[in-house]
């Protein structure tokens, strides 16, 4: 669309004017060197010409070429990629080989202005040891990995995304926060807008590699359940339009193996997701629907044990 400004408007040509000049457009003479747009030409009114776009010749095999070079560079570089992969892929069934399949992180909470005792610090940290001095007696206990009250969420992401991102090679990953209430479970999983957890940086970072990884094709799908007080609650459910029907279908599943010897949660929901946007808005569904309540030393107590699996 061309708009047109008052002053531009009382310098038209007349259709007359116009018509030549198209003709001299249209005139293959005219064809190297089209006629500039100008506001205060009158053939400003041109401007829709510039939509033609002749290319000479040789201009045109030029760029024949360079597409011909890049393409061949993508080849290159997707060569490259699936080398790389499978480097990769062999790095981490080499990493699983020696630490084994299981590793267990500790991360230690920082002192929050709510807890009681904050000048005391009875903890002694190195890499894959933890000390800890109360009453008189010194404990140790080891790990994989330990992350001092500094460690940021990137720390830890950083730990096991390797791991996460093995689930596009087709390993079974199975991530679990497991402490006393008000240690940092739930930040350490779901963490904030502002500081996000392993679950959303997950969500992302699946996406991300999965966009990247042409010669595979990627489909994803979510549920979310929770356990509390014995019972398994799905998380996606639907909500119930009519009361009564509320906490008989999708409360107390029943938890089942297939023929193959699977664990299956029987009329567990089971949402097809295909980008981060859509992941992201299901999971924000699933954690608002989880039962929480305060605690002495959590005013906001995730009151289950919530699982995502992600397929
Ligand atoms: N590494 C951390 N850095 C800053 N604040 C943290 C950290 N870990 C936990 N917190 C804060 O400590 C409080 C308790 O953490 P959180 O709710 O994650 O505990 P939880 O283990 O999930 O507890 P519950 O089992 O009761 O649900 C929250 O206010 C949280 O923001």
């Amino acid at each position: 669309m061309l708009v047109l400004g008052e002053d531009q408007i009382s310098s038209m040509p007349t259709v007359e004017k116009l018509t030549e000049e198209v003709a001299m457009v249209s005139s293959p003479d005219s064809f190297d060197g089209l006629p500039m747009a100008s506001p205060e030409s009158p053939s400003s009114t041109l401007v829709s010409f510039t939509d033609v776009k002749v290319v000479p010749e040789q201009q045109q095999k030029g760029l024949e070429q360079t597409i011909l070079h890049l393409e061949g560079e993508v080849i290159g570089l997707r060569q490259k990629k699936r080398s790389l992969d499978a480097k990769r892929r062999e790095a981490l069934n080499k990493i699983l080989d020696i630490k084994g399949s299981i590793r267990v992180f500790c991360r230690i909470r920082p002192f929050l202005i709510t807890d009681k005792r904050r000048n005391q610090e009875p903890i002694c940290v190195r890499s894959e040891k933890l000390a800890v001095s109360f009453g008189g007696s010194k404990k140790e206990f080891g790990f994989d990995k330990v992350f001092p009250q500094n460690a940021s969420q990137e720390d830890v992401f950083m730990e096991v995304e390797p791991i996460l991102r093995s689930a596009l090679d087709g390993h079974n990953v199975c991530i679990m926060a497991y402490g006393q209430t008000g240690t940092g479970k739930t930040f350490t999983m779901e963490g904030t807008n502002n500081l996000p957890g392993i679950v959303p940086r997950t969500l992302k970072e699946l996406f991300d590699q999965a966009s990247m990884d042409s010669s595979n094709e990627f489909t994803f799908s979510l549920s979310m359940l929770e356990v509390y007080m014995g019972s398994v609650r799905d998380l996606l459910a639907p909500k119930p339009s009519n009361r009564i029907h509320h906490g008989s279908s999708k409360c107390n599943l029943n938890i089942q193996t297939d023929p193959n010897g699977c664990v299956e949660i029987e009329g567990l929901t089971n949402v097809s997701v295909s980008d981060f946007t859509q992941a992201s808005r299901w999971y924000n569904k699933g954690k608002r629907a989880r039962s929480t309540s305060w605690t002495n030393v959590n005013e906001s107590s995730s009151r289950s044990h919530c699982s995502l699996y992600l397929a």
